[in-house]
């Protein structure tokens, strides 16, 4: 596989804006996530990637307070989040989806504004009687929309109701609606899914303004080529525990990773304990079947 550094990371790295520490979810007798440390500092651009059902979103739900971590702490700059997911977002913690969520029915200009509400102090009786106060931040919560619809190229399609846009301009938006609660850190799930290849590059360049604007960003992503041009950092997920992580080189250089994602078996494989304990029990049942007396002998 190729990779160009096509933004090298100009901005400065430093102290963790997010930190995940021993992540566990379980469901049932399920274990999704096992387990799993992630650091994400400022400036940084950090990736997630995995096979289908690594656990990479539940990973997700368990930093944005969709789900509350069966084990382990999830801290952003330093505190541990409330089990909240809008609480987590007022924190500094914004996501998008990997199906997309908008409001499908509102214009462009709308969704981005439905994205402050965490953002805007003015309360239930200043909203219901338009006060100057609701007036003053309603106009500002505009402004900033507009500059928000205006960084993603969207300003001219305000008015045009999320439906109608075509698929990658769908996507911009929920960035845009994500960007409008002033997050310190961005999480993206799957933010290319679906689209052609330009598409692709333009959401990269995205990304990049994204991070040169301070925000940390974390991402999950099939895509490898859009990951390995876009990412300071990858962590590997594999059956829900963090297998690699390391720049894009080291990453791609694993064998443990090309051997997880063409669903070899290797040494050391999240899982395979389990598995060889369950070959030596069989073993151990057909051995003692074999002695056991009056067994049949195949015909
Ligand atoms: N709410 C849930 N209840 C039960 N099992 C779940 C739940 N959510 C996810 N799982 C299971 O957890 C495992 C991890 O799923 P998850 O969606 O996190 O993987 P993923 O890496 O995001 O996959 P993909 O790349 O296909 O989106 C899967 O086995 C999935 O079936």
């Amino acid at each position: 596989m190729t990779t160009e550094t096509t933004a090298p990371n100009t901005a400065a790295t430093g102290q963790a804006v997010l930190d995940a520490r021993g992540v566990t979810m379980r469901f049932g007798g399920l274990t999704a996530v096992r387990n799993v440390d992630l650091t994400v500092n400022s400036g940084e651009i950090v990736g997630l990637i995995g096979p289908n059902g690594a656990g990479k979103t539940t990973f997700f739900n368990c930093l944005t307070g969709l789900y509350i971590p069966t084990e382990g702490e999830v801290r952003y700059k330093g505190t541990v989040l409330p089990p909240k997911s809008f609480k987590v977002t007022a924190a500094g913690v914004a996501r998008t989806f990997q199906n997309i969520r908008l409001f499908a029915n509102m214009t462009v200009l709308e969704n981005v504004l439905v994205g402050r509400h965490t953002r805007t102090k003015e309360g239930l009786w200043s909203a219901l009687l338009r006060g100057p106060g609701f007036k003053k931040a309603e106009k500002a919560s505009e402004e900033r929309a507009m500059e928000l619809l205006e960084f993603i190229g969207l300003a001219h399609k305000r008015d045009h109701l999320a439906r109608n846009l075509p698929y990658g301009e769908q996507r911009k938006l929920e960035i845009a609606r994500a960007l409008a609660s002033e997050p310190g850190l961005l999480l993206l799930d799957e933010p290319t899914a679906g689209m052609n290849p330009q598409e692709t590059r333009a959401t990269e360049e995205l990304v990049f303004a994204i991070r040169d604007q301070g925000i940390a960003v974390l991402v999950i992503e099939h895509d490898m080529r859009f990951i390995f041009n876009l990412c300071d950092r990858v962590a590997v997920l594999v059956q829900g525990e963090k297998l690699v992580e390391g720049d894009s080189a080291t990453v791609q250089g694993d064998e443990r990773v090309v051997a997880a994602y063409l669903g070899e078996p290797f040494e050391g494989a999240p899982g395979t304990d389990e598995i060889t304990e369950v070959s030596a029990a069989e073993t151990h049942a057909d051995t003692t079947k074999d002695a056991a007396p009056g067994k049949e002998t195949d015909r």
